[in-house]
């Protein structure tokens, strides 16, 4: 196991929204990212914490791909991601999966929990049909679930459940790095411990690299190897977890640390 090897960088990243406000003629630009460089290592998680509109979510979409800088490059195990070939870039859609914050709203409905799995499969046309309907079954079990849920919609399981169905989706096509953007958020605050603990989990056992997204600095705490903080789109302060805790090296850092509840505190005891 190379826990150095480096899988996913980002190096001077920009991203320029033009907003939703402004007039039909003149619409208002708001620098979402500014000049954002980051690193991430198989085997760490980075934790990225800042108050809501800092850019969090826009440098999640950068790092899985679903939102194109506006300058700087994104580079995957040493491949600038721009310069490769479609087929590359069609595998490496594989290498980095996003979860979201509510799993209400990013699982279909209307699909079981078997069909929202073999989705992906079936997309990327892994395997036989019997091996993705295997592979369905070892998911579920990956992420602590019974094989009986398959059957099952995403609203006859509890909104923890969903979120570890959106986990397995996450998994389906072995990806080399997790993005989990804000994923206890919209969790009830009994099963947040235990859906840290399955991502940490599950980044261990895979021997992942991860991304944990929050704007609860206590929740980054808990998982991070190392934190980033974000403020108006860029990194203000950056270090080992305990460090950027314990002795924050910036007045904005010591902000956040003061304004935030001590709600997992109970279970980092
Ligand atoms: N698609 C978009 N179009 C226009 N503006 C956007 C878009 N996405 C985000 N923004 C703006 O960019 C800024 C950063 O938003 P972003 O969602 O990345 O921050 P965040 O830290 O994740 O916040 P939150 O936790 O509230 O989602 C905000 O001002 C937001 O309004």
């Amino acid at each position: 196991m190379n826990t150095t090897e480096e899988i996913l960088r980002l190096d001077d990243i920009h991203v320029v929204h033009t907003a939703r406000t402004g007039t039909l003629f003149r619409r208002d630009r708001v620098h979402a990212v500014a000049g954002v460089s980051v690193a991430v290592r198989r085997g760490e998680t980075i934790g990225i914490v800042g108050e809501s509109g800092c850019g969090k979510s826009t440098l999640a979409r950068v790092m899985v791909g679903l939102q194109e800088p506006t300058s700087g490059t994104v580079t995957f195990k040493g491949d600038d991601i721009r310069r490769r070939s479609r087929a590359v870039a069609k595998r490496s859609g594989r290498a980095v999966s996003i979860v979201f914050q509510d799993p209400a709203t990013a699982l279909n409905p209307r699909m079981t929990i078997r069909d929202t799995l073999l989705d992906p499969l079936d997309v990327h046309g892994v395997g036989t049909r019997a091996q993705r309907r295997a592979r369905v079954v070892e998911l579920l079990d990956l992420v602590g679930l019974p094989a009986s849920a398959a059957d099952v919609l995403p609203r006859q399981v509890s909104g923890g459940q969903r979120q570890r169905v959106a986990i397995a989706r996450a998994l389906a096509l072995e990806p080399e790095l997790i993005v989990a953007d804000e994923p206890t958020s919209a969790l009830d605050v009994s099963v947040r411990a235990q859906i840290l603990n399955l991502l940490t989990d599950l980044k261990e056992r895979l021997d992942l690299g991860m991304v944990f997204i929050s704007h609860d600095i206590q929740t980054v705490r808990y998982v991070s190897d190392r934190i980033l903080v974000m403020n108006a789109g860029r990194i203000v302060e950056e270090g080992a977890a305990e460090q950027v805790f314990d002795s924050p090296s910036q007045e904005y850092t010591r902000t956040l640390l003061g304004a935030a509840p001590t709600l997992l505190s109970h279970h980092t005891n």
